[in-house]
């Protein structure tokens, strides 16, 4: 079964159509990559999946609902939940508290509640806090959970986010690039991070530019090129394509990097 169904897919900006007619499938529980050179169009795509940005047209269908027009807020609740390309974290909290601040959008009163804390929003709390514990565990944090978020350093403030929407209860994660700015170690690391959240039946679908990784990772790939999708299937599959390789890879050698 498909979680994700998009079709047509187009988004045009005054002149220029940054997404031609894009149509691709992501089946449950599989980890789904998107790649494609600086200016294919990714971003856009993610954008309009999670309702950050209106499509010229297409549609796009989340758990068999259609979604094209819904808000960003209302498709982060049915369980489509998306990180940034730039990490944005909740600047003045401890990393735990930004943890919480993700359980609140699964949990009675959301953020809003947070922040005011009437009688039975208490009572949850403990619950909120044990699951950020956990969460943060599971990201590799669990040691720095009462430290200065701001203050971590860049590749586990990449993977505070990753825990911050895991908070969120997901049914799908979208990842912006979750491997930017990181070194090798690190990406090695969210690359496991990102098989054990995929292994627990979240569905994942990953826009990045670390072919390697993605490469290494994913059980789909869709190549865009300029606005449209060249090609899809698996990670060879992909590799030996003429076109992704001309186009985005360069060379052959490039196809194995
Ligand atoms: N708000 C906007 N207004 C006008 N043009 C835009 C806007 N957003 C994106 N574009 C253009 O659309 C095209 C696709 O951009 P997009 O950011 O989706 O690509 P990308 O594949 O995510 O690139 P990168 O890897 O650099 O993030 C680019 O030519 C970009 O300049």
């Amino acid at each position: 079964m498909s979680l994700l169904k998009v079709r047509g897919l187009t988004k045009r900006f005054e002149g220029l159509v940054a997404n031609n007619d894009i149509s691709l499938e992501v089946p449950d529980g599989s980890l789904y990559a998107v790649i494609g050179p600086n200016g294919a169009g990714k971003t856009t795509f993610f954008n309009m999946i999670s309702g950050f940005l209106p499509s010229t047209a297409g549609s796009i269908e989340f758990a068999g609902r259609d979604i094209t027009r819904e808000r960003q807020d209302k498709i982060a609740a049915m369980g489509l939940v998306r990180t940034f390309q730039l990490v944005q974290l909740f600047k003045g909290m401890s990393v735990a508290e930004n943890v919480e601040l993700g359980c609140h959008l699964a949990t009675k009163g959301g953020v809003a509640a947070a922040l005011v804390r009437p009688f039975w929003y208490r009572k949850q709390e403990t619950s909120v806090r044990d699951t950020a514990r956990e969460l943060l565990d599971f990201v590799g944090l669990g040691s720095q959970a009462d430290h200065d978020a701001e203050l971590l350093p860049y590749g586990q403030q990449r993977l505070l986010e990753v825990a911050r929407a895991l908070a969120a209860k997901p049914r799908m994660l979208l990842l912006d690039e979750p491997a930017a700015g990181l070194n090798t170690q690190e990406t090695d690391a969210l690359a496991v991070i990102i098989q054990k959240v995929n292994a627990q039946g979240i569905t994942v679908l990953l826009i990045e530019h670390d072919v390697g990784l993605v490469t290494r990772i994913a059980h789909r790939i869709a190549v865009l090129d300029f606005g449209r999708k060249i090609t899809e299937g698996t990670p060879d599959e992909v590799k030996q394509h003429p076109e992704v390789i001309a186009a985005y890879l360069g060379t052959e050698e490039g196809a194995d990097a």
